[in-house]
């Protein structure tokens, strides 16, 4: 069985007089330790999707199943304690708090965890380090350059060790070199911790670095381009 599992999924949006149906009957796979990269036109329902499986939107109909359990079937308190230890989001702009440190940004999800302030600890310095900032555990935001503030970003959504991590223009808001250094970062902890990852991205040289890349369009999967 794959790691998610999507099946048959859609959701509507209703916009005044306007119903607006991002997917339809969607069906997707993505196996543990994948890299998956999502592309599609603007407004096409990226986006959406990563809200269904991360389980911010409810579909409509369909069920989406992450390591065994049927997310869309949750309550809603149950909800909010799966994604905490279970799914990683990592957002175009960081969305870090400029009062806290990098440190304390990273530690957020493991206070969710109720983990023992040792393995809380150990967490945090193991993420900050995967991502190569140890030495500004220390800075706030407003310290950081745009790219360490994604590495902030990235180490907080690594932190509790989620089932998979959900990636929505990771590198959108950077310049191309800093781009490049978030990538190499991204595909090294897919290959090296096995972190399964799921990317929307609207740079076609960003797609590549997946072992998959998705093409979404109208509801719909239209092309599916295996690279390495
Ligand atoms: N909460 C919501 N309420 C109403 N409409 C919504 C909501 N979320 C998304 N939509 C609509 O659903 C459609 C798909 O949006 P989505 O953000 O998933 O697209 P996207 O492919 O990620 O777009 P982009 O590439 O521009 O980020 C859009 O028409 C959007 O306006």
């Amino acid at each position: 069985m794959a790691l998610v599992e999507l099946r048959n999924v859609s959701k509507s949006f209703r916009k005044g007089e306007e119903t607006i149906t991002p997917l339809r009957n969607v069906d997707l796979d993505i196996a543990e330790g994948e890299f998956v990269s999502l592309m599609g036109p603007s407004g096409t329902g990226k986006s959406t999707l990563l809200n269904v499986i991360s389980g911010i939107d409810r579909p409509d109909e369909g069920s989406i199943v992450v390591g065994g359990v049927k997310v869309n079937r949750l309550s809603r308190s149950k909800l909010a304690d799966w994604r905490a230890a279970n799914l990683g989001y990592i957002f175009q702009t960081h969305n870090l708090i400029p009062v806290l440190t990098a440190y304390e940004n990273v530690e957020l999800p493991t206070l969710l965890l109720k983990l023992p302030a040792a393995e809380r600890r150990k967490r945090v310095t193991l993420a900050l380090e995967a991502v190569g900032l140890n030495d500004r555990a220390e800075h706030y935001p407003r310290q950081l350059s745009g790219g360490q503030e994604q590495r902030v970003g990235i180490a907080r959504a690594i932190v509790a060790h989620p089932l998979v991590v959900v990636a929505d223009e990771p590198t959108g808001s950077l310049d191309s070199d800093t781009s490049e250094q978030i990538q190499d970062l991204l595909q090294r902890l897919n290959k090296e911790l096995n972190i399964t990852m799921l990317m929307v991205t609207h740079d076609t040289d960003v797609a590549k670095i997946a072992s998959r890349q998705l093409l979404l369009d109208h509801g719909h999967f239209v092309e599916a381009t295996q690279t390495c």
